[in-house]
């Protein structure tokens, strides 16, 4: 589903790489728990698999399409049609409701409207079937998402990551903010709506509590090189 060869990403003014992978695969389907102390470039890695940032050197392949051959504007739109993305700051639109937030989650994406509506009929009626899942109740649906709760928003997120059915589902500390009680909620909701996509879920944590919960745990410390000078 994903594989990267000699993958090399340094920031600009850096001297050493950023990442250094010489080799990684990940199965359609697996839940990966990726770890790994603070700046050691977690939130770089998910940038350079969700087609935000441009490889340096090596190739990243994901569902057998090779990102790095791609025009800006083709990641772009291979983002919009495979891959859902739940970041930290999670990048809701405070003027729209939570509706027209998790319906975004197809704006980009002819392939993503058109499963959402061979399965529900409309965008529409796919996002307020998501929202009621994951126990967002009618009323909350016409508030706009600032005056919502933290854990409330964090579903609105989880739905507009999976409406549509994207392969990969790719999550930044998603769960920081809430309780331990929220947190394994939380995580079981993604699994159920991974589990529905058949979708490959690849989530960042400090939490190591959290790892046993995955298929895989992955230590970036461990397959990064980072070595100095290329
Ligand atoms: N926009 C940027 N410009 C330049 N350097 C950056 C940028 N973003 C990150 N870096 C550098 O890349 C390295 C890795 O950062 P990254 O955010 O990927 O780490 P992380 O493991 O996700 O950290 P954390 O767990 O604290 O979120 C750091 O040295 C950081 O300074």
């Amino acid at each position: 589903m994903i594989t990267l060869e000699q993958l090399r990403y340094r920031w600009p003014k850096h001297d050493i790489d950023t990442i250094h992978i010489e080799q990684l695969q990940i199965q359609q389907g697996e839940r990966i728990f990726l770890f790994g102390p603070s700046g050691t470039g977690k939130s770089t890695l998910l940038g350079l698999l969700a087609g935000i940032h441009r490889p340096t050197l090596g190739k990243i392949s994901i569902l057998n399409q090779d990102l790095t051959s791609l025009s800006n504007a083709k990641r772009d739109q291979f983002r919009a049609d495979h891959i859902g993305t739940i970041f930290q700051n999670f990048n809701l639109l405070a003027y729209l409701n939570p509706l027209e937030n998790v319906m975004l989650g197809c704006h980009f994406s002819t392939l993503r409207t058109n499963k959402a509506v061979q399965q529900h009929g409309s965008v529409k009626q796919a996002a307020r079937h998501l929202l009621a899942q994951l126990g967002i109740s009618e009323p909350l649906l016409h508030h706009s998402v600032g005056e919502l709760s933290i854990g409330q928003q964090q579903r609105i997120v989880a739905a507009r990551a999976v409406i549509g059915k994207p392969e990969l589902i790719i999550a930044d500390e998603p769960t920081s903010a809430l309780d331990a009680d929220n947190r394994a909620a939380f995580i079981n909701l993604l699994f159920e709506q991974a589990t529905q996509c058949n979708a490959t879920l690849l989530f960042v944590s400090h939490d190591q509590s959290l790892a046993p919960m995955f298929s895989r745990q992955l230590s970036l410390a461990e397959i990064n090189q980072r070595d100095e000078k290329v």
